[in-house]
């Protein structure tokens, strides 16, 4: 049944399909981001995070479509008040001042005068309005970079791999900064291939693998797939569900063609499959990582095409 309080995404990414020179590095990758929410886009280094994340802003060309609020960007007039994006440090002049730099991005977007200080305000950074971008830290220059992305008042953000460098307590105050951004009703996307930093900052999690979506679930669900419970992928995971009930186990549909199930043993789930023809094409318990989650689900992809 569908739930009457789902609220609806605020962006909608469809069928993202792109090649370089012949080789696909993206595959169909969907993924929806919702208000109140920090969305994890996780994935190994090549796994096409940032590539997708590019075809979403409209920065790359190629197949798909994504929606903001139900239009693709380039229909909105204001494009800085719909999504902020952080891709990498801040870019500009390193003899501008942060304040200048601010201040001229701004114009360039057609946001008024004084936001500079109240976004700087938002990073933590008043005290560094005055600093050269060329002097700045690898931490402060992540809180430009994210104040540059706000000052349009997006009610989106996107940031790829923004802890990359950064020491713990950049990586804490990063935190506490996307849940507050969140929990205003805005929704964020954050790219990482550092599972143990994803789990602390994210509430939903996409896991992509060589250019395709494995897993798109909660946090606490992939967790619980990592770190103790039996993970499948199967192509009759209709038919698996009932045996699994029937034997008194719980499974979760965690992506296309992949589980967790809970309540039974690896050695129990094998069985059954076997036993009523259920065809596996993976099977573990008790992984010790998030990486070896999806890197066992992108290897069984890659040799199954
Ligand atoms: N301009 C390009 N020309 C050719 N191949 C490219 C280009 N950009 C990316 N690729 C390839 O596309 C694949 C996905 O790259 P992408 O940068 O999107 O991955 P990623 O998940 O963001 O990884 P990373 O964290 O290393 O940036 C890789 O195999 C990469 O070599």
């Amino acid at each position: 049944m569908a739930d009457l309080k789902a609220p609806s995404p605020l962006v909608t990414a469809q069928g993202l399909t792109k090649d370089f020179r012949g080789h696909r590095v993206l595959s169909g990758v969907c993924l929806q981001l919702f208000p109140h929410r920090v969305t994890g886009f996780l994935g190994a280094n090549g796994a096409g995070k940032t590539t997708a994340i590019r075809m979403m802003l409209g920065l790359l060309p190629g197949s798909g479509e994504t929606l903001f609020m139900g239009r693709s960007l380039a229909q909105w007039r204001a494009p800085a008040e719909v999504v902020g994006a952080v891709l990498g440090g801040v870019a500009g002049h390193p003899e501008h001042s942060v304040r200048m730099h601010l201040r001229m991005v701004a114009a360039g977007i057609g946001v008024p005068g004084t936001r500079e200080d109240e976004v700087l305000s938002r990073v933590g950074m008043q005290e560094a309005a005055g600093l050269r971008l060329g002097r700045l830290s690898l931490g402060m220059g992540q809180r430009v970079a994210i104040a540059q992305a706000l000052l349009g008042d997006p009610r989106v953000l996107i940031l790829d791999e923004p802890t990359n460098g950064l020491d713990p307590h950049s990586v804490r105050w990063l935190r506490v900064f996307l849940r507050d951004f969140a929990d205003d009703g805005r929704a964020v996307l954050v790219s990482s291939h550092q599972l143990a930093e994803m789990e602390q900052l994210a509430d939903e999690v996409v896991v992509l693998a060589r250019g395709r979506v494995v897993a798109d679930t909660s946090m606490a669900e992939l967790s619980g797939i990592a770190h103790g419970r039996v993970g499948v992928q199967s192509p009759a995971l209709d038919k698996l569900t009932q045996l699994v009930e029937q034997q008194g186990g719980t499974l979760k549909v965690t992506g296309p063609g992949t589980a967790g199930i809970t309540g039974l043993s690896r050695f129990q789930v094998g069985d059954l499959a076997a036993e009523h023809s259920v065809p596996l094409h993976w099977l573990d318990e008790r992984l010790t990582s998030l990486e070896e989650f999806y890197l066992s689900v992108a290897d069984q992809e890659f040799e199954s095409r």
